[in-house]
């Protein structure tokens, strides 16, 4: 059973005074690639990031939940978990959106313009920020983690081809007989996801020896995670964490998940193979993986990129 006293994810402090080539941006750097490779994620407590926009996000994604079905089932995709995610077996209390490309203003218009035709300037405005800046703090980590393993010149060209899709979710309170399952165990199968949500908890996240750990989420708190594409990359030295959101309480979650992952091939870099580490992972494309997982939806469920593309 799980309770509300497990222990909590690793918290790494990237305030907007932290400048690279201190000493702290360092310690930071070494804080972050420590996290990710022991938990496959941490808390990020990201100052630039203000509680105001963090109310203004909360506030304009509630009513779009209200909306007819068949209006939010405009939100299609061809690719599998990009569009509307309608509940139903087996996550009956998840709904979710998705944006594609979604730090590009237009992509957020066309989004709301699908939704509410009569225009809702607020919401694209507010979402085009969120995404912005929640990207920023993607781009941070990435250089971060390119900088602590030597392999900074290669930065550009990833920042250069990464995509970003942000999906908006809603869990509603389970009924009396219902799990309180919101959304079931996985690991993500993207590069690195960056997670907030309302003050309503629920996602539990899995150690290597298999214990649950949660998260107390705060305004300006956000959960980055690898996803098994991360993994393979860092040649096997970053973890994929399996997680999960089991709701608590009697308020519906709200969460924000920025997806983000590469337009060109994924290429594990040669300073991270050598003879302790030989190398692990073929060179792959996302588009080949999500084919791959969605071929066979049990391979959702655990990580199997070593199937995909394992040496
Ligand atoms: O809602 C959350 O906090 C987690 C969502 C999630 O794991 C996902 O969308 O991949
Ligand atoms: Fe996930």
């Amino acid at each position: 059973m799980v309770s509300e006293s497990l222990p909590k994810l690793p918290t790494v402090e990237l305030k907007g005074k932290l400048k690279a080539g201190t000493s702290s941006w360092t310690s930071t750097c070494n804080k972050v690639k420590q996290a990710l490779e022991e938990y496959g994620c941490f808390v990020a407590v990201y100052d630039k990031f203000t509680v105001d926009l963090h109310n203004k996000a909360v506030d304009v994604v509630q009513p779009m939940f209200e909306l007819p079905t068949k209006v939010k089932a405009r939100n299609s995709s061809d690719l599998p978990y990009h569009g509307y995610y309608k509940p139903g077996k087996p996550m009956p209390l998840l709904e979710s959106l998705g944006i594609e490309e979604a730090t590009t203003l237009h992509n957020i218009q066309s989004f709301t313009n699908l939704l509410w035709p009569t225009r809702n300037d607020h919401f694209c405005e507010t979402i085009h920020e969120y995404a912005k800046t929640v990207s920023e703090l993607e781009q941070l980590v990435m250089r971060m983690v390119f900088e602590t393993y030597g392999v900074e010149k290669y930065l550009n060209s990833h920042l250069n081809s990464t995509t970003y899709l942000l999906r908006i979710a809603k869990y509603r309170v389970p009924l009396k007989d219902e799990l309180n399952l919101g959304a079931v165990g996985h690991t993500d199968k993207n590069f690195i996801t960056i997670l907030h949500q309302n003050q309503v908890n629920g996602l539990e996240v899995q150690t290597k020896d298999g214990e649950w750990l949660t998260f107390e989420s705060s305004p300006q708190s956000f959960v980055v995670m690898a996803g098994e594409p991360f993994l393979a990359w860092s040649n096997n030295r970053i973890h994929a964490p399996l997680h999960r959101v089991m709701m608590k309480g009697d308020k519906a979650r709200y969460s924000f998940a920025l997806f983000s992952t590469s337009k060109d091939n994924i290429v594990t870099p040669k300073e991270l193979v050598d003879e302790d580490h030989p190398l692990q992972f073929k060179p792959f494309d996302y588009m080949g993986l999500l084919r791959f997982y969605t071929e066979d939806v049990s391979r959702m469920a655990v990580c199997t990129i070593k199937d995909y593309c394992g040496v």
